[in-house]
């Protein structure tokens, strides 16, 4: 079975050469299933692993908009349609100078087997755009979202491809683009999920991925009979992942200890209480400005070169972007004593990390496991719109936290049922991979 593991991700990299992420995201999938195909031989015999490498559709398209200086630029915007055996596609659009396909293609692999950990109807898809908006005016980023759901309106809908938010991409941008979608297709649906509360939105869908984060890292931490009480834990990141991370951690009774942007990494010793964080999202999330100012304002320690990993730590939550855990600083966690990894953000540990954290037996989490609560809610924001009601907000809590444990759970019974009990990656990816290779079965040779 190893051979025809291998035979694929050969294709893969002869048919996509440079796309680096999605081939490491695909090797990192494909390798851990080898004991699911052995009991599976079916897949095999029926391509599965085939066709999952191999987006069901790709949109790129162009994009242009005009700045406040009447400048004209163009960006390139993209939806990969990943697979739809389970469900309309869902996932959200980053908005990042860095996107390329390659980074779209990792996020939209990674987010059919997320969806199918949830257990709710959703395929997989990702999208976005070359587009930075950083140090664009509220009129600019307008202007950019109405344009790129010009040409991504025809490709979406609420039963066939439900688009969120990422990387740059919040309530304002959904609301431009919700805004831009209603407009040219004259029907108020659910087709954006992070919606704002007023129009079609849910309760804790903010919150979510890194409440979600923080509910699945307790049950790793129960395996070990421990609680967040007590414990320091670093953060990466400082937007809306990393913020509800670091809420829910500091309600559970843990002191977190740092936040960073692209920019720089603010070290506050003392740990983030209510009233910092909500400095952090009013500057984050409004003013939009640069985490240096917290440490400026509470006097807390910032480095332009250090980063969360060279704190000392109990529990480290990625919650930036791909890639940011070396194994450098994987080396640096484990020698400061840090004993729980995980991840809100997509593929942020490289493989060498995850590899440091397994043989170290670190509680390393996953993100398509511990990061699904975000695409979970997405998922009961729809069951909302559908309804056309609203759940409270303890409603829609409770629903997340019941779905973090079951994840929790899944992975632990798969990892254990194939024969590595506590490798949360192996049993994240085989329980993700057999529901959905299930469904491509019954649906035939599509
Ligand atoms: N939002 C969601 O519901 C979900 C998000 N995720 C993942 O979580 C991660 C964070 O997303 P989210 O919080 O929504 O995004 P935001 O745009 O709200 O925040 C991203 C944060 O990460 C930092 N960052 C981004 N790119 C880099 C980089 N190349 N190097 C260093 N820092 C960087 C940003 O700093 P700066 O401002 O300087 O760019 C910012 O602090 C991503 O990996 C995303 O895919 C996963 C599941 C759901
Ligand atoms: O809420 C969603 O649909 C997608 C969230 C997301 O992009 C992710 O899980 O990586």
């Amino acid at each position: 079975m190893k051979q025809y593991v291998e035979q694929v991700v050969r294709t893969v990299e002869a048919r996509d050469p440079g796309q680096a992420e999605f081939l490491q995201a695909v090797k990192e999938v494909l390798y851990t299933l080898i004991p699911a195909l052995e009991a599976h031989p079916e897949f095999r015999d029926n391509g599965i692993l085939e066709r999952l490498v191999e987006p069901e559709r790709q949109i790129m398209f162009r994009v242009p908009w005009e700045d406040d200086q009447g400048r004209v630029h163009v960006n390139r915007g993209y939806r990969i349609e990943f697979n739809s055996a389970i469900g309309p596609y869902k996932g959200g659009l980053r908005f990042h100078p860095s996107v390329t396909p390659s980074i779209l293609r990792f996020l939209g692999f990674e987010q059919v087997f997320k969806n199918a950990l949830t257990t709710l109807p959703m395929g997989g898809g990702k999208g976005g755009a070359d587009f930075d908006p950083k140090g664009k005016s509220d009129r600019e980023v307008m202007r950019f979202c109405q344009s790129f759901m010009t040409e991504l309106f025809r490709h979406i809908g609420p039963d066939t491809d439900v688009p969120a938010g990422d990387i740059g991409v919040g309530g304002r941008e959904i609301g431009y683009m919700f805004g831009q979608y209603k407009r040219l297709t004259n029907e108020f649906t659910g087709v954006l999920t992070g919606k704002g509360l007023g129009w079609g939105g849910s309760l804790i869908r903010p919150e979510a991925t890194g409440y979600g984060s923080v509910f699945f890292a307790e049950e790793m931490l129960k395996t070990r009979g421990e609680s967040f009480a007590g414990k320091t834990c670093a953060v990466s990141g400082s937007g809306n992942v990393a913020q509800y991370t670091v809420e829910k951690l500091h309600q559970l009774g843990a002191k977190v200890v740092s936040l960073s942007d692209s920019n720089g990494t603010v070290y506050d010793k003392d740990g983030f209480d209510e009233e910092k964080l909500d400095f952090v999202k009013e500057l984050k999330n409004r003013r939009r400005g640069r985490i240096k100012e917290y440490a400026d304002k509470y006097g807390a320690e910032y480095h332009g070169d250090l980063r969360p990993w060279d704190i000392p730590c109990d529990c480290a939550f990625p919650s930036a972007t791909q890639n940011e855990i070396t194994a450098a600083d994987a080396e640096t966690l484990i020698k400061n004593g840090c004993r729980l990894v995980c991840e809100g953000a997509n593929m942020p540990s490289t493989p060498e990390a995850i590899d440091l954290f397994l043989a170290n037996k670190v509680l390393y989490a996953p993100g398509k496991a511990s990061n699904a609560g975000g695409v979970a809610t997405s998922g009961l924001e729809m069951s909302q719109n559908s309804m056309r009601l609203s759940w409270g907000r303890d409603e829609v809590e409770d629903r997340l936290h019941q779905i973090m444990i079951k994840i929790h759970q899944t992975c632990a019974d798969t990892a254990e049922e194939y024969g590595q009990p506590g490798n949360y990656m192996m049993g994240a990816n085989i329980s993700g991979f057999i529901r959905v290779a299930k469904a491509m079965l019954d649906q035939g040779l599509v």
